[in-house]
This record gives structure tokens, C-alpha cells and sequence, in this order.
């Protein structure tokens, strides 16, 4: 991406991006191996640029230095017993990053590919996603190398519970609020709630988001990162005079991010003739069918080639970044990091592809978001398009404390007016700082300037 500044001197332009450089560098030397780290600073460095140039008197107050050194990295040992009576060990992570603005908060990832850079990565991400929503909500991720797949019930309590041991030493309703993330979801917060309570003695809802129902979890809390990232792409189009209704649209994953999203943009009058699972992707020309992806996901915990078991006129191709070369309006990746790399973008340009909504964190490279922004195709980056889910948890919080449960249509409806602002900030800071409508800059600017306030007031710590 160019990074110009209009009426700012190419002088100051030089001197903020020397700044930036030099802190890129440096965390770049410091741990040479956290590349998942080092991309997702990259990516919003490139946009502070804009700030340092329109105000060189921040540099110097040591705001980048601070913002990429975590608060604090705790790791521990996570020790259980799987079924055939073997002791297992896994990593347990919890990056504390940011907590300028509020308590951290950030959800917790179970998946092999969990380790400091990607817990750090996460954790970066939110900080600004978290500052987007308007909520008091600091950034914070974590999470385990333990793979869920496979695993008995009995096996997923146990791991949980030993992960929570160690991990509730660290948390708390006014200083780290996790939730769930890849591989964590209702089962696995009941089994941490319940640990949790068990060694603290006392019933404590607001410690976790995403509970249950019937012990203090939120009405659409399930629903919100897979409706928020559609009501985040219907403003993207509103804004063009576009609108979702007879759009064609293609999902990556099958977990809790894209079934909502696929509800809400069929909902929405669209088509969803696509989505996959970590083995392969499933296509429909006439649109998917929701409920059985969600009896096989959900309930069955089976894999997504047995859709077409039930609907035969669908075809399962083995392999998931195909994904991205079936022509659709609308590509919605919501399931992981880097699944859309450079030559994944140019197919879905050449598909014409008119938006992209990114439901996962991180899902594109940044050689695929320079190619979608060249081809001026509608983007909402992650930490704006997918905060639904974490700005509904801070609505759980929010009830925990004052006792109180809203309706399922007041919680959506603060939802959507959530995203609607989030949407209009990011359009606002990408017109103030000179690049109307390239929600990247956006986002990343209004997150930091909140961010960055909070923090020079609150002294040098
Ligand atoms: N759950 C939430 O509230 C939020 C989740 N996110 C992000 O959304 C993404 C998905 O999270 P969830 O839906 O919660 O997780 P999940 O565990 O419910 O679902 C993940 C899905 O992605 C699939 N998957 C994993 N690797 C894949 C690959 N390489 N290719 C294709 N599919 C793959 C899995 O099979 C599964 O269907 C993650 O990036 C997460 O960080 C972002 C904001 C909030
Ligand atoms: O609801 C939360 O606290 C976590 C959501 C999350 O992990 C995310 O936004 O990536």
C-alpha cells in the first residue's frame, strides 16, 4: 500500500515513517520467529504513518514501542489424562496485551497451531477491534495447542479443566474477561465456567462471555460475529447503492462464525452457494442448506463431505483454498488466518468479486488485501468487520452486572447500530487522513487514536 498524505511535507511524511520503521524492526529482531506477529503489525503500522505525519509531536511519547509489548504473556503446563489412561501434556497461553481502555478481553483458541505468535497476533488484533466497538474493553487472547478433533467429551472436560486451573489465577471479572475462539465453543465454556466457580468459591458471571443461557450468557451472543460481519457488509454496499439481496456468496469454515453468517446473509435475500471445513469445501449453485451443515458441524461433529450425502445435487471438493476460485459477489473467509493469499485474491477478482467481509482474523495476506484495495473492491478488514461477536460480549458483561437480561431484539438491534458506527468511524478517519472509502486505514486509525488517547493520559506505564 502507498501511504500519501495530502498538505502533510514529504519531510514529516519521511521522519513518521523512519519512526515506524525502526519499532517494526525492532520486534521484528527481537523474536525473529513470530511472523503471524510481525504481519499483523505490519499491516496497522502501514496506516499509523498518516498519524505520525499529521502529528509528529507524538513521536517520541514511546506509543508504538508500548502498544507491541504485551502487558503480560503468561504460559503454563496443562497436564490431563485422556481415555486410555496416558498423561498428556499441552501449552496453556493468556497474552495480556492493552488495557488502556478496559479489562482485557479476547477469546481463548483451542487448535494445534496455537502458540506465542499467533496468541500474540490475536491479542494484537483485538486491541484495536476492541477499541472500534465504543465498549470499555481492553485487548487480550489466548488459548492451547490441544486439538479438539477426535476427542471424547470426557477428554475436552478434562483438558479444560486443568487448562482452567492454572489460567484462573490470571483472570477475572475486572481484569480479563476470555471467551471463546477457534475450537471453543458453548461445551467448552460451560466446562471453564464451571472450573472456574469450583476454585474460586463463588458464582462470578462476568469472568467468561458466551455462557449458557441458564447461567448468565446473552441472548444472540451466539449469532453475533457471523450477523455483525453481514451487517457490516450491507454498509459496505449501502454506501455504493448496492444492497445483499440477490448477491451470490461463498463462506470459508463451518464453525460458529460462518453458520451465522450464512444465516443472516440468506436472511438478507442473498444466495450462499458455498463454504468448507479444514478438509475441503462443499458447492451448491442453488444455495446451501443451513440445517444440515449445522446438524453435521454442530451436533454431529462430523466432517462437511457428508453434505452431500443428504443433498446429492451438491459437490465436495477435497481441499480448502479452491474455495476462493468459484465466481460470487461476495467472499466472506471466516475461518483463519492467511486463508486468502495473493493468488486466492486474484481468482476472486477474476470471479468479480464486488465485497469482501472478513468474518476470521487475519484471513488475508497482505499481498491479498493490496490486490482487492488496486481493484477497488468493498473491504472490511477483521478487527471492523468481525467485532460483533466481542462488542456482544461486552453487552453480556454489561447485563451480568447490572442483573438484568435483555431481549433477543434489543441485543441485535445494539448490535447492529454497533457496526453501523463502527462502519461510519472507519469511513470518517479513512476521508480525515486523505483516503476515502479504504476501510483499512480507517479502522486502524480510529482504533489507534482512542487507544493512544487513553493511554498518554494515563502516564508512562
Ligand atoms: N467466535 C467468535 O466470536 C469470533 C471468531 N472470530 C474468528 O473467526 C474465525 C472462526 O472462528 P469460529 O467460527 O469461532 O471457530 P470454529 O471453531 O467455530 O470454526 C472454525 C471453522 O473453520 C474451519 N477451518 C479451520 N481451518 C480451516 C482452513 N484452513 N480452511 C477452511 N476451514 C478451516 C473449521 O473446520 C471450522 O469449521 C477465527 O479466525 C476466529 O478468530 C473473530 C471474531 C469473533
Ligand atoms: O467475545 C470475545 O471476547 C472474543 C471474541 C474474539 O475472540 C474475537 O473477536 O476475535
Amino acid at each position: 500500500m502507498t501511504i500519501t498524505l495530502k498538505k502533510t511535507k514529504q519531510t514529516e511524511v519521511q521522519t513518521a515513517k523512519n519512526y515506524v520503521d525502526h519499532v517494526y524492526e525492532t520486534i521484528k529482531k527481537r523474536d525473529p520467529h513470530e511472523v503471524e506477529f510481525h504481519q499483523a503489525v505490519e499491516e496497522i503500522f502501514e496506516s499509523l504513518v498518516l498519524v505520525f505525519a499529521k502529528y509528529p509531536e507524538l513521536i517520541g511519547k514511546g506509543l508504538l514501542e508500548r502498544l507491541v509489548e504485551p502487558e503480560r504473556v503468561i504460559t503454563f503446563r496443562v497436564s490431563w489424562v485422556d481415555d486410555q489412561g496416558k498423561t498428556q501434556v499441552n501449552r496453556g497461553f493468556r497474552v495480556q496485551f492493552n488495557s488502556a481502555i478496559g479489562p482485557y478481553k479476547g477469546g481463548l483458541r483451542f487448535h494445534p497451531s496455537v502458540n506465542t505468535s499467533v496468541a500474540k497476533f490475536l491479542g494484537f488484533e483485538q486491541i484495536f477491534k476492541n477499541s472500534l466497538t465504543g465498549q470499555q474493553i481492553g485487548g487480550g487472547k489466548g488459548g492451547s495447542d490441544f486439538d479438539p478433533k477426535g476427542k471424547s467429551d470426557g477428554e475436552v472436560m478434562r483438558f479444560t479443566q486443568s487448562f482452567m486451573t492454572e489460567l484462573s489465577k490470571h483472570i477475572g471479572s475486572d481484569v480479563d474477561v476470555p471467551a471463546g475462539d477457534i475450537g471453543v465453543g458453548a461445551r467448552e465454556i460451560g466446562y471453564l465456567f464451571g472450573q472456574y466457580k469450583r476454585m474460586h468459591g463463588k458464582f462470578e458471571p462476568g469472568v467468561l462471555t458466551g455462557k449458557g443461557l441458564e447461567y448468565g450468557g446473552s441472548l444472540v451472543r451466539p449469532q453475533a460475529t457471523g450477523y455483525g460481519v453481514i451487517y457490516f457488509v450491507e454498509e459496505m454496499l449501502k454506501d455504493k447503492g448496492l444492497s445483499l439481496k440477490g448477491q451470490t456468496v461463498v463462506v470459508s469454515g463451518s464453525g460458529n462464525v460462518s453458520t451465522y453468517a450464512i444465516e443472516k446473509a440468506t436472511e438478507l435475500g442473498a444466495k450462499v452457494v458455498a463454504c468448507s471445513d479444514s478438509n475441503g469445501y462443499i458447492y451448491d449453485e442453488s444455495g446451501l442448506n443451513l440445517d444440515t451443515i449445522i446438524q453435521l458441524k454442530e451436533i454431529d461433529r462430523a466432517r462437511i463431505s457428508e453434505y452431500v450425502i443428504e443433498h446429492p445435487t451438491a459437490k465436495y471438493v477435497e481441499g480448502c483454498s479452491d474455495i476462493w476460485s468459484l465466481p460470487c459477489d461476495i467472499a466472506l473467509p471466516c475461518a483463519t488466518q492467511n486463508e486468502i493469499d495473493g493468488s486466492a485474491a486474484k481468482s476472486l477478482v477474476l470471479g468479480g468479486v464486488k465485497a469482501v467481509g472478513e468474518g476470521a482474523n487475519m484471513p488475508s495476506s497482505q499481498e491479498a488485501i493490496d490486490i482487492f484495495l488496486k481493484n477497488g473492491i468493498l473491504f472490511g478488514p477483521g478487527k471492523a468487520a468481525n467485532a460483533g461477536g466481542v462488542a456482544v460480549s461486552s453487552l453480556e458483561m454489561a447485563q451480568n452486572k447490572s442483573g438484568v437480561s435483555w431481549t433477543f431484539e434489543e441485543v441485535d438491534r445494539k448490535l447492529h447500530e454497533i457496526m453501523e458506527d463502527i462502519f461510519q468511524r472507519c469511513l470518517t478517519a479513512s476521508e480525515e487522513y486523505g483516503h476515502p472509502g479504504n476501510l483499512v486505514i480507517g479502522a486502524n486509525i480510529a482504533a489507534f487514536n482512542k487507544v493512544s488517547k487513553a493511554m498518554l493520559a494515563q502516564g508512562v506505564i
